[in-house]
């Protein structure tokens, strides 16, 4: 299904409930199963995060995690610690050219039993559930966090617990600092110094119910929309100053762009302020991989020039995020120059019309580029994408002003 989408009013103003954290629901499931005492509110409603609390129920011989990256990870290492079970992990055709060989050695040496079932490194996998007994690892930290995620979630169930050495630069380190401290809140004592993460084993923990933050990743979007607008007063629920999101920086980012955040009983309101465009943006991404897109696609509404860095995991998501942004950017005028791990962004003078933004099977193409519509009406691709981490956000847009007609 395609959507035609416009808005034609001059003010965007409204209320949106933000479903939860979909990286936070994940951790907490995969900690849930292990120690049945932990309870969740606000879990995320997305299909990523409905894929893994199906899997977790799931007693098939193979699960599909369909396109669902973190679940793809944190199940590698939960099935393998998971002695008596055998399954095999598999994805979408996507999912079997996502890299997943630095958890499978790290896992193996731990003394798991993982089989590539295809392509060796990539899924699908057999894994036959074993007692993992031994209490030291080193990974390689460069590629994905959800690879060290994955051992940290495990890591407590371990006898001995778990040292995990990380090998090489740190990347989307924000990820690693937020399964520290869902750990910790679950009562799951850690730490991470330098580049060595230890989590102690957990014996008895006490019945815990953790209230999962919504989804800041999930914000950005109304941030984008706010700064694409001529005025904006937009509530998002339910969000903390304090928060374990990396993704909460997109407040500071969008400050540069003049959107405002006040922090009013659980919730934000961005506002629309009156700033002077910079020359030029730039920022370097690495603990924020996934507002790449939601800031390369304001910064061409906004006319500016922009240079994002530190994008070297984006080639490996959904789809290649670089390569997607540079087609579907320059289909409406950009001049972009990507490298392996940066995104160059010309200041550019218009849209172009008459376009159709195509999604590649990534949610985060149809939810960044929706927020041009504030500017020129956008006509988006399978615009069901979106489900893998925002199920209701048409319908929130509807609830804006926009409209949004679906083209089957
Ligand atoms: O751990 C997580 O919940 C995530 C980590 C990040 O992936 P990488 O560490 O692969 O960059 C991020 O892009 C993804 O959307 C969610
Ligand atoms: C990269 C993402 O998810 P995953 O890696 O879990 O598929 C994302 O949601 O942008």
């Amino acid at each position: 299904m395609d959507v035609q989408l416009s808005f034609s009013s001059e003010n965007l103003l409204g209320d949106v409930q933000i479903t939860g954290s979909k990286s936070e629901s994940n951790r907490l499931l995969i900690l849930q199963a292990l120690f049945p005492q932990i309870s969740i509110s606000n879990l995320s409603n997305s299909d990523d995060t409905r894929v893994l609390e199906k899997a977790l129920r799931s007693r098939e011989g193979e699960i599909d995690v369909h396109h669902a990256g973190t679940a793809m990870r944190f199940l590698t290492a939960y099935f393998a610690s998971k002695e008596g079970r055998e399954v095999v992990l598999t994805g979408s055709d996507r999912m079997q050219e996502r890299p997943i060989k630095v958890l499978v050695h790290a896992l193996r040496q731990l003394g798991a039993d993982i089989t590539y079932l295809k392509k060796e490194g990539f899924p699908p996998l057999k894994v036959v559930g074993k007692k993992l007994s031994l209490n030291e690892v080193t990974v390689e930290a460069n590629i994905s966090s959800q690879y060290i995620s994955a051992l940290m979630l495990i890591a407590p169930s371990l006898p001995g617990g778990l040292v995990i050495n990380l090998d090489g630069k740190v990347t989307s380190e924000p990820y690693i600092q937020m399964s520290l401290k869902l750990l910790e809140i679950c009562g799951i004592k850690g730490k991470y110094e330098e580049n060595q993460i230890t989590i102690e084993a957990a014996n008895d923990l006490p019945p815990v119910e953790v209230n999962v933050e919504s989804d800041w990743s999930s914000a950005s979007y109304f941030y984008s929309m706010a700064a694409l607008s001529r005025e904006a007063k937009i509530s998002l629920s339910s969000f903390r100053e304090f928060s374990y999101q990396g993704d909460r920086a997109v407040a500071g980012i969008y400050r540069q762009l003049g959107v405002e955040t006040e922090f009013e009983e659980g919730r934000i309101i961005l506002r629309k302020v009156p700033f002077k465009k910079p020359r030029s943006f730039e920022l370097d991404l690495a603990d924020s991989p996934d507002l790449a897109q939601t800031i390369a696609v304001t910064c061409f509404g906004l006319g500016l020039r922009c240079d994002l860095t530190g994008l070297h995991t984006l080639r490996i998501k959904e789809t290649d995020r670089l390569q997607a942004l540079k087609n579907e950017l320059t289909k409406l005028g950009g001049k972009v120059e990507i490298t392996a791990d940066s995104f160059h962004l010309q200041a550019s003078e218009g849209i172009k019309s008459g376009t159709k933004i195509e999604t590649y099977n990534d949610h985060r193409m149809a939810l960044a580029f929706a927020a041009l519509s504030v500017k020129t009406p956008m006509e988006i691709a399978d615009a069901e994408v979106v489900s893998k981490s925002f199920p209701g956000f048409w319908e929130d847009l509807e609830k804006l002003g926009f409209s949004v007609k679906n083209r089957c």
